[in-house]
């Protein structure tokens, strides 16, 4: 048994990835394991953190007096060993401290939140117990340190112990309990009861008929109730007769309750798909740690691919991890996926509620679901044995996350084929350069589906020169030729799909006087005009103001806005074609739970001939009767000072243009642009994904960006932007003799939106093909930022970050 625990503490302004040890209370020796999260004291005073085992031993790493273990928060390991190892590497990895990693990997609900006390003494005079807690026998620190005053009040009252500050942590997991019902009379003893009823006593004979029935199982008390028409009152009556036990029952809270799951079968494969199952699956059973790329156009089956592929897994006892970028947007996907595995799986997302989150997550961990359909996160779904891991849509930015750990989920789901020695799927119909490359090197397997499934025809695309276009109707967001095709649908009973492109793009307020545009009083852009709420909003950090009649600069009246939103593009299609129905999918329309899935299911069942929606449109949607899609915008994004913006025009042209013409009927994409010759439309326009890749590479190879090099950005954001400068200039200085000679160094400069939320961004970008001081440099860096983000400054760093705005 062992006596010491090494602890990983949960201190956010002292962070190290260095264990402290603590000793096991002897009552906990037996039970505290690896993985298990305690609370432990640190520091002088009471303070109290939460923290995660990593080991058990004997020998304390410190020869000092130990501090004990203050409470164990868990039965069992929250972490196993392949997730305290994941741990481990993710830090390392990433660049960010492990208990950051930790945190990620769990639902949010398992977070520690804290809770700063204030506490009268033995030695607190009346008069001072009166003034800070009246009749309370603690109050919350913040609800009385409210003034500098109070706080340094209550310092001096705390230094000579006439009050103490205690720090509470508080486990925010709710489990969702219900009762259950369980006989404690055999069948015979219940018979012999029956007999001895006074008469008349229906409600009693009831109950003891349902209990006869039960065969020794336990079933919710409401069940019990309705099954044998027993009221709450006699369950009471038959506990304290010694009838029967109420045990506490739990029970999940099921994201999919009220949703009916609708089986399906799988589809005889294509030539093509066949092919790519029986690669994966021969992978599978010999346990190879082979990476696939399928590229597979758009309508070419992949999903059915990742299905069959997983049920092979399953078929040999293993589990299987599917990745979507944010299922939320793409309901299709998880129906497919229930359809066809049902119970089996779990589903990880964003739009869950905490709880739900929680609650899938454990089914999981305790094994109830051997299929997890998930987003970024959910590629630390505690799954056991996995045989397969699918990424669809590899190429999604949403794949990366932002804040630390800055990590991509591929780089994960790889990590985690290695330690279960099992395949990766990486699937897109247009993959990102990295990984076309790495295919192209053999280092993944490249399958291909060429075809769209019954050998449709991708659709036809036209590329409308919308400066062309201008000449003739200068105020439409319609060329000429788009609305006649619009027309044509309405006329033939079939949909259309409209996308307005918003990246880098919003609806603004200019003065026509002066100029003026209103900008975001914290952040370098521009602010964005709501009309449902009729104010403007800030999109980097949430500032809402009205919309402002009289200019704000020379008090002028000629205010006006420019830009276009979904709303306006709406309004004008209404005018443009009376009789079409219209569904609109934007940030606005979606906001609320469920309210994706429900504009889609109603467009889907054919309530609606035309959906106008963002980017959020683009992908995975599958509606047979669409055949024509309108991008009103395509070049926003081309602009964008980021040298993916191609890659990512090309992928959501391809992405957006794939809706058209899935089933039977023919499709047709308009992509309405400023920039018609641009190759990235050009290639898009050809469906040539090849092509697209082989000019980008060339692209790519001449101002030395990935995947010919690898990247890190560093950035320095501070309140005073001479701050975040300075610390830029001396980093630089720094860095510079530390890494090799052929590393190219960018910077530092100020981010393209410079100014977000009040604070200032300077980067550095490191540009590199070997560069074997690269981790050390960077983990010292990260390790003496920490005294630094005390005072505010907050360095970042990032590994092949994918935006640099
Ligand atoms: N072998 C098959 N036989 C018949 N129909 C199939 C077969 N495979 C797939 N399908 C159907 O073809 C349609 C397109 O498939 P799917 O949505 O998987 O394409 P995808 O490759 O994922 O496309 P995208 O990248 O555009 O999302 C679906 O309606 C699917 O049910
Ligand atoms: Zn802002
Ligand atoms: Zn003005």
């Amino acid at each position: 048994m062992a006596e010491i625990a090494q602890v990983l503490v949960d201190v956010p302004t002292m962070q190290t990835n260095r264990p402290y040890s603590y000793r096991i209370p002897a009552a906990w020796q037996a039970q505290v394991q690896p993985g298990m999260r305690v609370v432990v004291p640190f520091g002088r005073g009471k303070r109290r953190v939460q923290g995660f085992v990593l080991s058990c031993g004997d020998q304390p790493e410190f020869d000092g007096a130990l501090k004990e273990i203050d409470a164990v928060v868990d039965l069992a390991p929250v972490l196993n060993t392949e997730m305290l190892a994941l741990t481990k590497w993710l830090a390392a990895s990433t660049f960010s401290f492990q208990i950051t990693c930790a945190q990620t990997m769990l639902p949010a609900v398992m977070r520690a939140k804290y809770v700063k006390l204030l506490r009268p003494t033995t030695q607190t005079p009346p008069a001072v117990r009166t003034t800070w807690f009246g009749d309370q026998p603690e109050v919350p620190f913040d609800q009385v340190a409210t003034t500098s005053q109070a706080v340094s009040q209550l310092l001096r009252l705390q230094a000579a112990g006439e009050v103490d500050v205690y720090y509470q942590v508080k486990n925010q997991a709710r489990r969702k309990t219900q009762f259950g019902v369980k006989a404690r009379l055999d069948a015979s003893a219940i018979t012999a009861t029956e007999g001895e009823l006074r008469h008349g006593a229906k409600q009693q004979l009831a109950l003891l008929k349902g209990l006869a029935t039960l065969n020794g199982e336990t079933v919710t008390q409401a069940d019990f109730c309705q099954r044998f028409d027993v009221n709450p009152a006699t369950i009471r009556t038959g506990e304290q007769k010694g009838w029967l036990q109420r045990v506490q029952l739990e029970v999940y809270r099921d994201p999919y309750a009220t949703s009916e799951i609708k089986a399906t079968q799988a589809l005889t494969l294509n030539a093509e798909q066949q092919v790519a199952v029986d690669q994966i699956t021969q992978a599978v059973t010999q346990d190879a740690t082979t990476t696939f790329l399928l590229e597979g156009v758009t309508g070419s089956g992949k999903t059915e691919v990742y299905l069959q592929s997983m049920a092979a897994a399953l078929a040999q006892g293993k589990t299987a991890l599917m990745l979507v970028p944010e299922i939320s947007l793409t309901p299709q996907m998880v129906q497919r996926v229930r359809g066809r595995f049902g119970k089996a799986v779990a589903v990880l997302h964003s739009g869950l509620s905490n709880g739900e989150k929680y609650d899938e997550w454990r089914r999981i961990q305790r094994g109830e679901a051997q299929v997890v359909v998930g987003a970024r996160s959910a590629v630390f779904a505690p799954l056991k044995d996995i045989g397969l891991i699918v990424m669809d849509e590899e190429h999604e930015s949403t794949y990366k996350q932002d804040d630390a750990p800055r990590y991509h989920a591929r780089q994960v789901a790889l990590w985690r084929s290695q330690y279960h020695h099992c395949p990766v799927v990486l699937g897109s119909a247009t993959p990102s350069l990295e990984t076309r490359a790495r295919a192209e090197k053999g280092v993944y397997q490249r399958l291909v589906l060429a075809e769209r499934v019954n050998q449709r025809p991708l659709p036809t695309v036209s590329i409308i020169d919308m400066k062309k276009e201008m000449q003739q109707h200068a105020e439409s967001n319609f060329s000429a030729p788009l609305l006649v095709a619009l027309q044509d649908r309405l006329d033939r009973h079939e949909q259309s799909v409209l996308m307005l492109n918003r990246r880098g793009f919003s609806s603004f307020v200019l003065c026509r006087d002066c100029g003026f545009v209103l900008k975001c009083p914290n952040c370098d852009i521009s602010l964005t005009l709501h009309m449902d709420s009729h104010t403007m909003k800030c999109h980097y950090c949430g500032h809402e103001e009205p919309i402002p009649r009289i200019c704000p600069n020379c008090h002028g009246h000629q205010i006006r806005y420019y830009g276009t939103g979904t709303e306006k593009v709406e309004t004008e299609l209404k005018e443009l074609l009376p009789d079409a129905n219209i569904i609109r999918m934007d940030n606005d329309t979606t906001r609320k739970k469920g309210a994706h899935a429900k504009l889609l299911a109603k467009f889907g069942s054919g309530e609606a001939n035309i959906l106008i929606g963002t980017q959020m449109i683009a992908k995975g949607l599958d509606f047979p009767n669409v055949t024509l899609v309108g991008v009103l915008n395509a070049d926003t994004g081309l602009g964008l000072p980021d040298f993916r913006a191609s890659e990512r025009t090309f992928q959501l042209l391809t992405q957006v243009s794939g809706r058209a013409g899935r089933a039977t009927k023919p499709g047709h994409v308009y992509i309405q642009t400023f920039n018609p010759d641009h190759y990235a439309i050009r290639f898009a326009q050809h469906h040539d994904y090849e092509g697209f890749f082989k000019y980008e590479m060339r692209m790519r190879h001449q101002g030395d960006y990935p995947p010919y090099y690898f990247t890190v950005q560093i950035t320095a954001s501070d309140l005073d932007e001479a701050v975040a400068a300075k610390r830029m200039y001396q980093l630089l200085q720094w860095l510079r003799p530390r890494l090799a000679s052929q590393t190219i160094i960018l910077g530092p400069t100020p981010k393209p939106i410079a100014r977000v939320n009040r604070r200032y961004y300077y980067q550095i970008v490191i540009k590199y093909k070997r560069e074997p001081n690269l981790a050390a440099t960077l983990t010292t860096l990260l390790h003496e930022t920490q005294a630094q983000q005390r005072q505010g400054l907050q360095i970042g760093i990032d590994v092949e970050p994918l935006h640099f705005m």
